[in-house]
């Protein structure tokens, strides 16, 4: 140590670590701003590398903005949200950098390649109901008045007395949460069809708005999907489509089917409350020989060998705590709470990036 401080050179070096860490946030702040202004759909648009003028023109953004979009766009492209070229200057005109979409800001276009724009996920976790208990974290250690959560101690509700006290917010969540939903069931019926083949009907508990079961639905046409989800958030959705809504409480009762999904419940919860929900969901398939199964849908943490990956867990585990209580879980840690909810096997199906499908058995 005593060596370390006696070299300026590891001493700055610390010092431009600690401003990395320090300024990070602006990388999700302007990804919100560039969803914001609906630049990926805008360069889309534009079939082809846009400069900065023709993007405010494109935008209808006031003239005085085109400086600071400049500025923006040069910091995005340095992260790898859009490509930068600089393009040749016309004659007597002024050189002007192009940009471009990139595989991660394609992601955030409708309907580039027939696919959903993740866009609206963004737009839910960059949502300052999000955001605003991630700047309270170190009150909530120190406080004694027993908040669960940074959550509840900013917001004064767990999140889903929050989805239903407040609709903009309900209504910011389903979208997100429905757009995760279509995009990795669209990946897991084509990598690991075989997990629902042979079901004759699915719920998918906690599903919210039924975009994972619509996929489900859509790729397997003889298996009744239906989806079980608090009332705030199936009210309203239509009774006719590939997928039937029941309002209700999985803490109640789960509607029996041949397997239960849960994609993204489990880690919003304690280990006690995990078990207790998958015992619900085991009185309401039928045996392993009949075909029962539960199908779970979350990161197995220690998983990947990878040092962005396990970032990133490290990251979503810190983010359950503040929003939600819950957790991120390895594989001894999931074969517990399986065991101990009475299930008698389980299989790691596939693991699509940082999120694995695991069937569990009764
Ligand atoms: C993190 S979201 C996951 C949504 C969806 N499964 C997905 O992955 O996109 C958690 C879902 O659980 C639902 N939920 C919370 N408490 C519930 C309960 N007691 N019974 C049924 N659903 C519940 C929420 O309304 C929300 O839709
Ligand atoms: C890929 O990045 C993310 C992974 C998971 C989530 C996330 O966020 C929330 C936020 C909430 O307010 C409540 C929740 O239950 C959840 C999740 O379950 C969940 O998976 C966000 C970003």
């Amino acid at each position: 140590m005593e060596q370390y401080w006696d070299d300026d050179d590891l001493l700055v070096a610390a010092q431009s670590d600690l401003w990395n860490h320090l300024f990070v946030f602006l990388k999700s702040m302007s990804l919100k701003c560039a969803v914001e202004l609906g630049i990926p759909d805008a360069i889309h648009r534009h079939s082809g590398p846009v400069s900065v003028p023709d993007l405010v023109a494109a935008l209808s953004l006031p003239a005085a903005r085109l400086p600071p979009l400049r500025r923006l766009m040069r910091m995005l492209a340095f992260s790898r949200l859009f490509t930068r070229q600089t393009s040749e200057a016309a004659a007597g005109g002024e050189e002007e950098d192009l940009y471009g979409l990139t595989p991660t800001s394609r992601l955030l276009v409708d309907d580039a390649g027939g696919r959903r724009s993740l866009a609206p996920f963004v737009r839910a976790m960059l949502d300052p109901v999000h955001t605003a208990p991630c700047l309270h974290v170190g009150d909530w250690f120190k406080a004694a008045d027993g908040a669960a959560t940074p959550f509840e101690a900013v917001h004064g509700s767990v999140i889903w007395g929050v989805t239903r006290s407040n609709p903009e917010f309900n209504a910011v969540f389903n979208e997100g949460m429905a757009a995760d939903g279509t995009f990795i069931m669209d990946v897991i019926v084509r990598k690991c069809g075989h997990v629902f083949r042979g079901l004759r009907s699915l719920v998918d508990v906690g599903g919210g708005t039924g975009a994972a079961a619509g996929i489900v639905a859509e790729a397997f046409p003889h298996i009744k999907c239906a989806v079980l989800d608090l009332p705030q958030v199936v009210q309203g959705l239509p009774a006719d489509g590939p997928v039937d809504f029941v309002a209700g409480s999985m803490f109640e009762r789960v509607p029996p089917a041949d397997a239960v999904m849960l994609k993204w419940i489990l880690h919003d919860w304690d280990d006690e409350v995990c078990v207790r929900i998958l015992q619900k969901c085991k009185e309401a398939i039928p045996s392993r020989e009949a075909g029962g199964k539960v199908i779970v849908v979350e990161q197995v943490t220690g998983s990947s060998p990878e040092e962005k990956s396990t970032e990133m867990q490290h990251f979503f585990d810190v983010w359950m705590m503040i929003l939600t209580g819950g957790r991120e879980r390895d594989e001894q840690e999931w074969c517990k709470i399986f065991t101990e909810a009475g299930f008698s096997d389980y299989k790691i199906a596939a693991t699509l990036g940082l999120r694995s499908v695991i069937e569990v058995f009764p």
